[in-house]
């Protein structure tokens, strides 16, 4: 698509893009769909500090790092029954902060690396914005091929071509005699690399944010859109002492993995980062993500790592979505509510409907709910220009809806809805609660949480049911869960009973072991492993998703597993202390990995097993190696793909005693 065109049309070139890209969407369906939809929702966190620092995904970071909380859920006045609410104990002053419960301070570190996370990225996004073009040109595979080798190589797709930093008149390289959109020669050493200058990579490996790397002169190049042995040309973007940021401007020599990404916003909303890979090629590309962060943090270069457990049907399998939500303004219609996901490095929403990774359901669940806040005019705190924002208006901010958080049951069919606004008192409520029981009649529970803060944490302190089960149910294998709007719950239900099974095999357990479920959410690993053992004891920082765990024992008669309120790296040290040495551990911990203290306790009480349920590689491996330090072996090492189409790859690895 030519970047000149439609400029003078009076639409964005990001709007051009989306537009075209919806029209091109019906010839490039995932198979056994008939609606191909736009992408994914929420997703889980990027990485930071591992080989290059990631753009901003502020929705999708609270995925596998749920927003802390200070309060007990209450029920609203318009539900009914009702749970007392417990009121917050402020975190904020260090000289309180040995008075803090665990979940508060856990709740106060999460926010400051939250916060943290949001000015480096910031400072990050500011940097970068002036040598950036609009995401479409960022990412030229996104919807469109990038141009190879040979059919129109220097030139741009209207058949202009392309002026190089050479062509106008500025040699980047000092040896040779580069021509217009032609390289013919490059500098002798890559610290004279500048940006803009255009190089040729062979690019060697997937990176952990689903960008290509290979090797300028030796120095690491991050291409996105670029795919292992694929040689590519890049502009580059950005230099820095460690490594090249770069575009891709052509494809040399094309993968024979490179497939045409079926999503019409792939490369815009930021959820997805393979789409322009194979599924088996995904795969491979994460086998070599984990094979890359043991060499480089572990010093294992040549641990053995079973082939990557994947899905036979890599679409459709995510059962919640997480999205902002925005009332635009339509030219001479009425407004409508658009959600979606933030564009890469920007605050500006991607709508996004028909999400190809996204279960029917929850897609179905969003456009209800969309479709009924727009009608009944519910005030949005984003882009609510139109009716609405008067009736909750408070000092002239904004008040109203934030996000749309609606998860579903794939066995119980059960859909439940929560809605992320900065006040409880949304108008209209009996109304809202109507419709969307007509619109949803599989709506299980309606739920409001309140987050007045500016936070990329998506959950606020306080959820208030407004109809139905606050908690909604959900099935995997033979176990019944009962899952509050606020508890972690793995989001692809087929790929996690696989992990469940690998965790299962690894623990090896013959109904003798004590096993410690650290990080446990609503007590998932815990009760599947239970039957197995002779006692499991889980932790977990969510006191709801403990309330939940300990039904969920209840319900499933697990009698010999009992749930902790706390951080695992305060209580796993305590009960050390009071003399318990479990068998077996088993932790999840999110993407920042295992505390040290809950490390070193791990090697003074010395489990025969450690099973690592992991989803970063590169904190596992730096994790693995304090442990490796501490007297364990690695047994086994098996990457699972949770979430096809993203470069998110979860890991379990089993540790033992020597
Ligand atoms: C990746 S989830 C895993 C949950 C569970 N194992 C499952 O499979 O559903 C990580 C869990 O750890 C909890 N968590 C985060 N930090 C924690 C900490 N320091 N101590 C205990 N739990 C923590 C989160 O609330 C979340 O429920």
């Amino acid at each position: 698509m030519s970047e000149q065109k439609g400029k003078s049309e009076g639409i964005s070139r990001k709007e051009r893009k989306l537009q075209t890209a919806k029209e091109e969407k019906k010839k490039n369906r995932p198979s056994g769909k008939k609606k191909p939809g736009v992408k994914r929702s929420a997703m889980p966190g990027k990485e930071v500090g591992g080989e290059q620092a990631a753009s901003a995904l502020p929705a999708a970071q609270s995925e596998r790092k749920p927003a802390p909380r200070k309060e007990r859920s209450e029920r609203g006045a318009s539900a009914g029954r009702g749970r007392a609410s417990a009121s917050a104990r402020p975190a904020e002053s260090n000289d309180q902060a040995e008075r803090l419960s665990p979940s508060e301070r856990y709740e106060k570190r999460q926010s400051e690396r939250a916060s943290a996370e949001a000015a480096k990225q910031a400072s990050g996004q500011k940097k970068t914005k002036a040598k950036r073009e609009t995401s479409a040109s960022r990412q030229p595979y996104a919807g469109s091929k990038a141009p190879v080798s040979g059919t129109d190589m220097g030139k741009t797709q209207s058949g202009r071509v392309q002026r190089d930093p050479a062509a106008a008149g500025k040699n980047p390289y000092p040896n040779g005699n580069a021509a217009a959109g032609k390289l013919t020669a490059a500098p002798a050493d890559a610290e004279q690399v500048k940006v803009g200058d255009r190089i040729v990579v062979t690019i060697k490996r997937i990176g952990i944010n689903g960008e290509g790397v290979g090797y300028f002169r030796r120095k690491a190049v991050f291409v996105d859109g670029a795919i292992t042995n694929e040689v590519v040309k890049a502009e580059v973007l950005e230099t820095q002492a460690k490594f090249i940021k770069a575009k891709l401007i052509e494809i040399e020599k094309k993968s024979k993995h490179r497939v045409e990404p079926p999503c019409p916003v792939y490369g815009i909303c930021g959820g997805c980062q393979l789409q322009h890979i194979s599924y088996e090629g995904q795969l491979i590309a994460k086998l070599e993500i984990v094979r890359e962060a043991f060499s480089r943090y572990a010093n294992l270069s040549d641990l053995k790592i079973k082939p990557t457990l994947g899905m036979d049907r890599p679409w459709d399998y995510r059962n919640k979505a997480q999205l902002q939500v925005e009332r635009r303004d339509v030219k001479g219609a009425k407004s409508e509510v658009i959600a979606g996901l933030y564009e890469i490095g920007s605050h500006e929403i991607v709508d996004i409907s028909g999400c190809p990774i996204q279960h029917p359901q929850v897609n179905r669940a969003i456009d209800r709910v969309k479709a009924v806040l727009g009608d009944l005019n519910i005030p949005l705190s984003k882009g609510d220009s139109r009716g609405g924002r008067g009736d909750i208006k408070d000092s002239g901010t904004r008040k109203g809806v934030r996000t749309i958080v609606v998860r579903n049951g794939f066995q119980s069919g059960e859909i439940q809805v929560t809605l992320v606004t900065e006040t409880a008192d949304l108008p209209r409520q009996e109304d809202l609660i109507e419709r969307l029981r007509l619109e949803l009649p599989e709506m299980s529970g309606l739920s409001v949480n309140v987050n007045p803060f500016k936070t990329p944490l998506v959950f606020g302190e306080r959820t208030i049911g407004l109809w139905g089960n606050e908690a909604m149910n959900e099935s995997l294998g033979d176990l019944n869960f009962t899952l509050s709007p606020r508890a972690f719950f793995q989001l692809n239900p087929e790929q996690t009973i696989k992990l469940y099974e690998t965790v299962k095999a690894g623990a090896a357990l013959t109904g003798k072991e004590t096993v410690v479920d650290a990080y446990c959410g609503t007590g998932t690993i815990g009760l599947w492993l239970a039957p197995y053992a002779a006692e499991v004891r889980g932790i977990e920082v969510i006191p709801e998703a403990v309330e939940d765990a300990r039904r969920n024992a209840e319900r499933n008669g697990r009698d010999n597993a009992d749930f902790f309120e706390g951080e695992a790296e305060d209580l796993l040290p305590r009960w050390a202390k009071e003399g318990y040495s479990p068998d077996v551990i088993v932790a999840d911990p999110p993407r920042v990995g295992l505390d040290r203290k809950f490390l070193e306790t791990v090697l003074r009480t010395k489990p025969q097993k450690f099973v690592y349920v992991s989803c970063n590689p590169s904190t596992l491996a730096k994790d693995c190696k304090v442990l490796l330090d501490g007297g364990y072996e690695i047994q086994s090492v098996q990457p699972l793909d949770m979430f096809p189409q993203t470069s998110q790859v979860e890991c379990v690895t089993v540790l033992v005693k020597k």
